[in-house]
């Protein structure tokens, strides 16, 4: 059995599910995709092949799938379709119809790497996994939004109470509308146990108390630069606590992490992040978080 594990959200990252972008990113219509005007797809493979290489770096097995041109164009952001525990991996269903095919290639990733799967997600029951945030090793907190329903949430809570750990189910608002994606990680990146970079007016306000009532310290990120970015600034991957990796030309948000005693990796991501609504945590379904 392969080793896997992952209830935290910054503890030290081991092993993780990642995506390279090929053929089908080439052959994406921006528009069916909903990608914006940066969208570039030999530059955003060029920016991933980057980013991979950043990840290799933090120490972080990658266990491969490769795009052999399934026309899949986001399965490159490898959070969203399932969520690994203590107890195996969580199959999800997509909120998005042109990623409903994906949770399928994450089993079959699962099933190579050793990894047991624990449930799956049925109809009409969504959930992204970019929606769901572990506030402790027992507490996982879902966004229900444009991407993950109350059924969906009903049907995590199931698998998981059986293990002791509690959903709890927050509000997101529509935001940009159904075609964009706003999940509860486009406002929030935890970057250790006690630190969180967030974009405040974007969060449910219960979530919000929640973090306080933990003792969680908020960053909150540049405004502007939130604007600028629709929300990739604060779109940051911890490797372990207090290391992160973040998308290139945020100023602000780079120097609020680094005045909390963050070291912060950037890279280039006009034509990948930006374009394609996802970041670096987006584009990583950890396998397995431990501490040394
Ligand atoms: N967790 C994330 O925020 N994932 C980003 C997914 C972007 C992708 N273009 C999507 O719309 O699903």
């Amino acid at each position: 059995m392969g080793a896997f594990g992952s209830q935290a959200m910054s503890t030290q990252l081991r092993r993780v599910l990642m995506r390279r972008p090929g053929k089908s990113l080439k052959a994406a219509d921006p528009k069916a995709w909903h990608y914006g005007p940066t969208f570039d797809a030999d530059r955003a493979i060029a920016q991933y092949a980057e980013f991979a290489r950043l990840v290799e770096k933090s120490g972080t097995e990658i266990v491969w799938m490769e795009d052999d041109g399934d026309g899949l164009a986001d399965s490159m952001f490898t959070q969203d379709p399932s969520f690994v525990t203590d107890h195996g991996a969580v199959i999800l269903r997509m909120g998005k119809k042109l990623r409903l095919a994906e949770p399928a290639l994450h089993e079959e990733a699962y099933t190579r790497a050793g990894v047991p799967i624990l449930g799956r997600l049925e109809a009409p029951g969504t959930v992204e996994s970019g929606d769901c945030v572990w506030v402790d090793a027992k507490t996982l907190v879902i966004g229900r939004g444009v991407r993950s329903n109350q059924s969906g949430i009903d049907q995590v809570a199931a698998l998981l109470a059986p293990h002791g750990i509690t959903v709890l189910g927050f509000d997101l608002p529509l935001w940009q509308g159904a075609e964009a994606c706003l999940h509860l990680m486009s406002v929030i990146s935890p970057l250790a146990d006690d630190l969180a970079l967030v974009h405040a007016p974007l969060m449910p306000a219960a979530f919000y108390f929640l973090l306080q009532d933990k003792g969680i310290k908020l960053i909150h990120a540049p405004e502007e630069e939130f604007a600028e970015s629709s929300g990739l600034n604060l779109n940051v991957l911890p490797t372990s606590p207090r290391n992160v990796i973040m998308v290139a030309g945020f100023p602000g948000t780079k120097a609020a992490m680094e005045a909390e005693g963050c070291t912060v990796e950037t890279f280039e991501a006009d034509a990948l992040c930006i374009a394609c609504e996802g970041g670096p945590t987006c584009l990583t379904r950890p396998i397995l978080r431990r501490a040394a």
